[in-house]
């Protein structure tokens, strides 16, 4: 049985999850606060299906608390949630958790249990004969870069911290869930391998088609990874919901400015895209100049001019000449993007 034919009851095509009024306050239950602040306040917010949905905000803000009420590890104290038309506190808990892959920062994977049946899982409760679950955590290793032979057969310890990670992976996509949640997913991994693992992931969301949340506290990921980003601040409260160029361009609130203040002007560069309207009309492309593209990462032009002696780059778009643009282009570019106000919005 394929998972997604249980979700025949779909209403709505647009979105995937659907927060109503979610709120959730812990103090009532906990032994903790006893009577503090509502962890999510009052939450309205969907993820539209197939894309990726990043919550990003500052520690103890609610990404957590916010993504657990979508497969009941927290229920919310008021409002509901839904997941594909149907509110999630009508459904069997473990028939839910089910259908949503979970990845966590620590991944969870059973220690005395080898990679292979980590991923086998849930198509083990689900009762798959032996040969269709063995295709499909092959098939599932391949998906994640770690190659069945050399790894079906490890037990967790023996992997690298970025390995685990894609075993949790691996698991939580074994029987193409709709719906993914995914908790901090890269943090415990170095620099280089993090952005590796965010490489294959976006690949693989977009091979799927997975609808995805995913949290963390770390901007450069939100933007990296997100289709739409949602900056939370305390209470779960939406600073503001946009892609990602908007974000880091036109940062709604104090609260957002904050959060991509610092580093701003690179994540432009990284963000942005060179487009006609930059060309310079009065700079002549040189014969000798290297080519960039329209298109092409305003950083990786800005890189082109860096080098020594290039005071201009000649552009191409499908091929054939259409301008040149210069360092100034760059920096126009960046103005472009930011709207008419400075480009540092912490003033
Ligand atoms: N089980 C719990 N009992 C009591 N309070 C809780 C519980 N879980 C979370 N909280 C509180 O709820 C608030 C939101 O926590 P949550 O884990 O959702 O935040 P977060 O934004 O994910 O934080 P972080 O980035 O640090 O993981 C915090 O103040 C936290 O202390």
């Amino acid at each position: 049985m394929s998972v997604r034919t249980v979700s025949v009851r779909r209403v709505s095509d647009e979105w995937a999850i659907r927060f109503e009024h979610a709120a959730k306050s812990y103090a009532a239950g906990s032994s903790s606060s006893g009577g503090g602040p509502a962890a999510v306040d009052d939450l309205s917010l969907d993820v539209r299906t197939g894309e990726v949905l990043v919550l990003v905000g500052p520690s103890g803000c609610g990404k957590s608390t916010t993504l657990r009420m979508v497969n009941r590890l927290v229920e919310p104290t008021s409002g509901r949630v839904l997941v594909e038309g149907r509110d999630v506190a009508a459904l069997d808990v473990v028939e839910l958790r089910r259908r949503i892959g979970y990845v966590i920062q620590n991944v969870g994977l059973f220690p005395h249990r080898t990679v292979a049946q980590n991923v086998a899982t849930v198509p083990r409760l689900l009762g798959w004969d032996r040969t269709r679950t063995r295709t499909r955590v092959a098939e599932l290793l391949e998906l994640v870069g770690l190659a069945p032979d050399r790894y079906a057969r490890r037990y967790p310890h023996e992997l690298s911290g970025g390995e685990r990670q894609r075993v949790g992976v691996a698991r939580a996509l074994a029987t193409d869930p709709p719906v993914l949640l995914v908790d901090e997913p890269f943090g415990a991994v170095d620099p280089v391998g993090r952005r590796r693992l965010q490489d294959e992931f976006a690949r693989i969301q977009r091979e799927l088609g997975t609808t995805v949340m995913l949290v963390t506290h770390d901007i450069d990921e939100a933007v990296r990874m997100a289709g739409r980003v949602a900056v939370m601040s305390a209470g779960g409260h939406v600073e503001q919901l946009a892609a990602p160029l908007e974000i880091v361009a036109r940062p709604a609130t104090p609260a957002v400015a904050d959060l991509v203040g610092r580093g701003r002007t690179a994540r432009l560069l990284a963000l942005g895209r060179l487009q006609r309207d930059d060309l310079d009309p009065a700079t002549v492309a040189q014969p000798d100049a290297p080519v960039v593209r329209l298109g092409d990462e305003l950083g990786e032009v800005l890189d082109v001019l860096a080098r020594d002696g290039v005071t201009s780059a000649t552009v191409h778009a499908d091929g054939v000449l259409v301008g040149a643009v210069t360092p100034a282009a760059v920096l126009s570019a960046l103005r472009r993007l930011v709207g008419p106000e400075s480009l540092d919005v912490r003033t």
